[in-house]
């Protein structure tokens, strides 16, 4: 399978990123992929929560989310929508950071909400407190599709290994780790953390990313890191995106995930212990 990430700069208008996501899968599809796989908040990357209450939509009537179910099933392609931020029905109004998948008939097989909530200071000028604007999800996933098992993560999640642990002990061959890392961390962290993931499960992990400086019409305007990244299952990076704007391919091999794991089962040699 021919797997394709999308790294892209969403601004905070989802029609006009809804219009660049299209654009690059009829070219990820002219690039021979069957996967494609979009970072997150694809639809709208905004710091406004009265902006978001504007232009966001509930799942049911997402026009994103309609219209890329219909572009998977014009070109039968699998999707991994990296997340979409959506409206949900809290009392509270806040938002949900969804992942979907999506066959190539166009119908949403699995969703999974971000669990882990970036409420974060990364340096005194630059704070984030995701779980203002976003509830955290409750439940992993490991979607089955018949090229391979894929676990969903988001962003923040691949800072939580025992995560990670999970979905590869319910059968995940792949990771999927979608994400709008900030520079300052990403710069630090992002490669390690990435190839630390991989190496533990003995899984690929996808990164699609988004990358660059973000336009905001309300708001403040964000910076994210880019590098798009393919981690093998022995934990070398087959691909970086860099920080343009771009599609990278990569051709998956499940062997690798066997072989990976032969090699070095510490996957299955999990112990109890006593102390903290
Ligand atoms: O806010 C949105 O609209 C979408 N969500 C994000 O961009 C999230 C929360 S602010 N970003 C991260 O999780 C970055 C994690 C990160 O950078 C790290 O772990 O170092």
């Amino acid at each position: 399978m021919r797997v394709a990430l999308l790294q892209m700069t969403s601004s905070d208008q989802p029609a006009d990123n809804l219009a660049m996501v299209q654009q690059m899968i009829a070219d990820a599809v002219a690039g021979g992929a069957g996967f494609v796989l979009t970072p997150e908040v694809t639809n709208c990357l905004s710091g406004s929560r009265s902006h978001q209450q504007s232009v966001l939509h509930h799942e049911a009537d997402d026009p994103t989310l309609s219209a890329l179910r219909d572009t998977a099933a014009q070109h039968e392609i699998w999707l991994s929508l990296g997340s979409l931020a959506v409206k949900t029905t809290d009392a509270d109004g806040r938002f949900a950071n969804r992942q979907f998948l999506i066959d190539p008939k166009g119908e949403i097989v699995a969703r999974y909400d971000k669990i882990h909530m970036f409420d974060v200071d990364v340096t005194p000028e630059e704070t984030y407190r995701e779980s203002d604007g976003y509830r955290p999800g409750h439940e992993a996933v490991v979607a089955e599709t018949p090229f391979a098992a894929l676990g969903m993560t988001i962003c923040y999640d691949v800072r939580f290994p025992y995560l990670h642990r999970r979905l590869a002990k319910a059968g995940a061959q792949v990771l999927l780790a979608p994400a709008a890392f900030s520079h300052v961390t990403g710069a630090a962290h992002w490669h390690a953390l990435l190839q630390a993931r991989a190496i533990e499960t003995g899984c690929y992990v996808l990164a699609a990313a988004q990358t660059g400086t973000h336009p905001a019409t309300r708001g403040p305007s964000r910076r994210t890191y880019g590098h798009s990244l393919v981690v093998s299952p022995w934990g070398e990076i087959l691909a970086d995106g860099g920080t343009d704007i771009g599609i990278t391919y990569i051709d998956l091999d499940l062997e690798k995930v066997a072989q990976a794991r032969r090699q070095v089962p510490s996957l299955s040699h999990d112990r109890e212990f006593d102390g903290p």
